[in-house]
C-alpha cells in the first residue's frame, strides 16, 4: 500500500531542486545536453573553426564523410566548393540560434501576455486581440515573409522580426483560450477578494497556468522557425552568403542530394535533433512546472517501488493515484469554548433593506444591504435574480441568509463581494461598508477595499485555490498585496496564519500544494487566507457543504473563533438550517430574489412571521416529528424569469387570498428586530 503522505515527505518532494529532477529523467538529461552542446557550438564555433566555413578548396569538392585530401580531413564531408560540412556545420550554428532564439522569444514574449491581457479582460479586448490574429494568420507566414523580404533588405535582423510578427498569433490565440478559461475560475475570485489588481491576476495566476503549455508551443515553433528561415535561405531572400546558417546549408544541398547527400544530412540532422530535444525538455519543464503531474509521477514511481518492495497488495486509493492525506490534526477547534462575545441580540435592526415599522440601521451596522437588485442578461432578455434585497449585519455578528436553491444567496454575496459575472449587473441598490457605498466606488478604491473590507469563503476549496502554486505563496499573496511586506516577511505571516487555523508543520507544509491537503485543511487554508487582512465582513458561501459532519463543525467553530477575535462581520449563506440555528444570531430568509423574513434566529426559528419560513421549518426532521409523516412545501421555487405577479410565494402558500395575487408584499416589521414580506404577517405574530 502506498504510504501515506507526511507532511515531511511533501515538503521534501516540493523542495526537490530541478536539477535533481532533471537528473531522474535520463530523455531530458540528453536533452538538455544536446541542447548545450548547440549552445556552446554558437558560441565556440566560430572561434574553432576560423575561415575553413568559406575558404574554397576547388580540389577537394564533394569529398564524401571520413576522407583525406591533400591534407584536409573531411570527416563530415566537403561542398561544392570544398568547404569542409564540420567547419560550417559549427559556424552555421551561432546564425542559425542568432535568428530561431530571438524571432522564438518575441514571439512567445508578445503573443503570450497579448492573449492573457485579451483573454482574461474578455469583451472588446478579446474580440479585437482576435480579428487582428485572424488578419495575420490570414496570410500564409512564410508568403508574409518573402513579400516583406523583397521588400526590406534580407538579414538576420530583419528575419526575425518577419518570423516573430508571422508567429504572434499563434501564442496570441492559445494563450487567449488558456487565459479565457481561467477567468471564470474560483481562485482568481478568490483572488480578486483581497484585492489583486488585473495585471497582478494574470501574473500570479493566470500565467503559471499557460505558460508551461506555451513552453511547448514554443519548442515547436523553434523546429518552424529554423525551416521557415531555411526555405527563406532558399529563396535568395534569408541569410546571404558568405553567411551560412543550417537552414542555408541545407536549403544548398539540396540541389546535389542525389550526388552529395552529406552536405543536406547533416545540417538537417542538427536541425531536427535541435528541436526535438527542446521540445523534450519543454515537456520535461511542462511536467516539473505543473504540481497536479509531478505529484502523479510521484505517485507512480512510488507505486513501483512498493510494488517492487512488496508484491502488488493494491490500496485502492494509490490505483486511482489519490494519496490519502491524512486529516491527522487533532482538531484545535473542538477545544474552543462557545463565543460569548457576540450572542444574539434581539435588540438588534432586522436585516430587512426598508422594512417599515421597523428601526433604520444603527451606527454598529458595518454591513448594510439596501434594495439591492441584481439582473442577468439572457438571450431573451434581462431576469431579476435579486429583487430589492436587504439586510444589515454588526461587527462580530452572525448573520444566516437562508432559502432554497436558486433563490438568489450567491448572486447577492457575489454583488456584495463585486465578484458578479459578467452576464450580471447590479441594477439597483445601495451596499455600504462602514457608511461607505461600495458600488459607487471605482476599480482602484474596490481593490484597496477588498481584504480588509469584505471577504469571502467559497464552497470548494478545491477549485478556489490556485492549483499550480504552493499555499504559502497564496496566503502570502494579501500582506504582499496590501501591507506592501517582504517576500520573506509575507511568508513568515502565512506561516503564522497556518497554525493559527490549525494547519499542522505550518513551515513545511507551506511549501505543498492545494490537491497535497485534506477537503478539510484546504478549507482552513480558504478560510486564512480570507481572513488574513482582518476583514471588517466576512461572508461565508456554504463553507462547510462538502465536507463531513465533524469535519464541519471544525470549520464552523474555526469561523466562530475568527470572528470573535477578529470582530468581524459574518454572512453565511446556507440552505442547513441547523447549521443557522447553532451559529447564526440573525437570519434573513430569502425567496425568488428576494427577503421574505429576517430577524433574531431563535425567534424566527421559535415562531416564524412568513408561511415560507414555516414550510421551510416544517420540512426539517425533527424529533417531534418522529414517527409522522414529514411535510414539505408543495411545488417549487418559479423560475427567475417567471416570478408570478402580487407575491412571488402565493402559488404554495396555504394562506395565499385574492389580494396577494395582486399586491405584492413589501417587508415590514413585525414585532421587535422583526420583520416579514406577507400580508399577514401580524396575524401570524400576533396568533
Ligand atoms: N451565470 C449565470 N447566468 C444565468 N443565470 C444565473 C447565473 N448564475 C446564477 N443564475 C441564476 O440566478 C439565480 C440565483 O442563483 P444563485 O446562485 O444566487 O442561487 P443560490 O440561492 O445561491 O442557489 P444555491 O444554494 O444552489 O447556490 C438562479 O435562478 C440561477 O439560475
Amino acid at each position: 500500500m502506498l504510504q501515506k503522505a507526511t507532511p515531511e515527505a511533501g515538503a521534501t518532494t516540493v523542495r526537490r531542486r530541478w536539477y535533481a529532477l532533471l537528473l531522474r529523467d535520463r530523455f531530458a538529461c540528453a536533452a538538455a545536453l544536446v541542447l548545450v552542446l548547440v549552445a556552446l557550438c554558437a558560441v565556440l564555433g566560430p572561434l574553432l573553426a576560423g575561415d575553413l566555413a568559406t575558404r574554397q578548396n576547388l580540389r577537394a569538392p564533394g569529398r564524401p564523410p571520413l576522407s583525406l585530401d591533400h591534407g584536409w580531413a573531411f570527416v563530415l564531408g566537403s561542398d561544392s566548393l570544398g568547404r569542409p560540412v564540420a567547419a560550417r556545420l559549427l559556424t552555421a550554428a551561432g546564425t542559425t540560434l542568432a535568428v530561431a532564439v530571438p524571432a522564438v522569444l518575441c514571439s512567445l514574449v508578445i503573443g503570450s501576455v497579448w492573449g492573457m491581457w485579451a483573454g482574461y479582460h474578455g469583451g472588446w479586448r478579446e474580440n479585437v486581440s482576435l480579428r487582428v490574429a485572424d488578419v495575420i494568420l490570414s496570410f500564409p507566414s512564410l508568403l508574409l515573409a518573402v513579400v516583406v523580404l523583397y521588400v526590406f533588405s534580407p538579414s538576420a535582423a530583419s528575419i526575425v522580426l518577419v518570423l516573430a510578427v508571422a508567429r504572434i498569433p499563434v501564442y496570441l490565440r492559445t494563450a487567449r483560450a488558456e487565459a479565457a478559461e481561467l477567468r471564470s475560475r474560483l481562485f482568481v475570485d478568490a483572488a480578486r477578494t483581497f484585492g489583486t489588481g488585473g495585471w497582478a491576476t494574470i501574473r500570479r495566476h493566470v500565467a503559471p497556468s499557460v505558460l508551461p503549455t506555451l513552453l511547448t508551443v514554443a519548442a515547436l515553433d523553434f523546429c518552424f522557425v529554423m525551416l521557415a528561415e531555411s526555405s527563406l535561405s532558399f529563396l535568395g531572400i534569408g541569410i546571404q552568403p558568405p553567411d551560412v546558417s543550417w537552414g542555408l546549408m541545407v536549403a544548398q544541398g539540396r540541389q546535389e542530394l542525389q550526388s552529395a547527400w552529406w552536405i543536406a544530412l547533416f545540417p538537417g540532422l542538427a536541425i531536427v535533433l535541435t528541436t526535438v530535444s527542446a521540445t523534450v525538455l519543454a515537456s520535461w519543464a511542462r511536467m516539473t512546472t505543473d504540481p497536479g503531474q509531478r505529484w502523479r509521477e510521484g505517485v507512480r514511481r512510488s507505486g513501483r517501488r512498493a510494488r517492487g518492495a512488496r508484491g502488488a497488495s493494491a490500496d485502492p486509493a494509490t490505483r486511482d493515484g489519490a494519496v490519502a492525506e491524512p486529516d491527522t490534526t487533532a482538531d484545535p477547534d473542538t477545544t474552543a469554548g462557545p463565543d460569548t462575545t457576540a450572542g444574539p441580540d434581539t435588540t438588534a435592526a432586522p436585516g430587512g433593506s426598508r422594512p417599515t415599522g421597523t428601526e433604520p440601521p444603527t451606527p454598529a451596522d458595518v454591513l448594510v444591504v439596501d434594495d439591492l437588485s441584481v439582473d442577468v442578461h439572457t438571450p431573451a432578455g434581462p431576469v431579476h435574480v435579486v429583487r430589492r434585497v436587504g439586510f444589515s449585519v454588526r461587527s462580530g455578528e452572525t448573520l444566516a441568509l437562508l432559502g432554497e436553491s436558486g433563490c438568489g444567496k450567491s448572486m447577492t454575496a457575489h454583488a456584495v463581494a463585486g465578484l458578479l459575472d459578467p452576464v450580471a449587473e447590479v441594477v439597483g441598490g445601495q451596499v455600504r461598508l462602514d457608511g461607505e457605498d461600495l458600488l459607487g466606488l471605482g476599480a482602484r478604491a474596490r481593490r484597496r477595499l477588498a481584504g480588509p473590507g469584505v471577504a469571502m469563503v467559497f464552497q470548494d476549496a478545491l477549485s478556489a485555490l490556485n492549483p499550480v502554486l504552493t499555499v504559502g505563496t497564496q496566503l502570502a499573496e494579501p500582506f504582499r498585496i496590501h501591507a506592501g511586506v517582504s517576500r520573506r516577511a509575507a511568508r513568515a505571516r502565512a506561516v503564522e496564519l497556518m497554525e493559527r487555523v490549525g494547519i499542522p508543520e505550518a513551515r513545511s507544509r507551506a511549501d505543498a500544494y492545494p490537491h497535497q491537503f485534506s477537503g478539510g485543511m484546504r478549507q482552513r487554508l480558504l478560510i486564512a487566507t480570507a481572513v488574513a487582512l482582518r476583514p471588517r465582513v466576512l461572508i461565508a458561501d456554504e463553507p462547510t457543504t462538502a465536507l463531513d459532519v465533524t469535519v464541519q463543525a471544525q470549520i464552523m467553530d474555526l469561523l466562530r473563533e475568527l470572528r470573535g477575535e477578529q470582530r468581524t462581520a459574518l454572512v453565511l449563506i446556507t440552505h442547513d438550517l441547523g447549521l443557522a440555528a447553532e451559529h447564526a444570531d440573525r437570519v434573513a430568509v430569502m425567496y425568488a430574489g428576494t427577503v421574505v423574513e429576517t430577524g433574531p434566529v431563535a425567534e424566527v426559528f421559535g415562531k416564524p412571521h412568513h408561511p415560507y419560513t414555516r414550510g421551510l421549518l416544517a420540512s426539517v426532521p425533527a424529533e417531534q416529528h418522529r414517527g409522522s409523516r414529514l411535510s414539505s412545501i408543495p411545488g417549487s421555487p418559479p423560475d427567475p424569469g417567471a416570478v408570478p405577479a402580487g407575491c412571488a410565494f402565493r402559488t404554495r402558500c396555504p394562506l395565499a387570498r385574492e389580494r396577494c395575487a395582486t399586491h405584492r408584499p413589501a417587508l415590514t416589521g413585525t414585532g421587535a428586530g422583526r420583520a416579514a414580506a406577507c400580508h399577514f404577517g401580524k396575524e401570524l405574530a400576533d396568533a
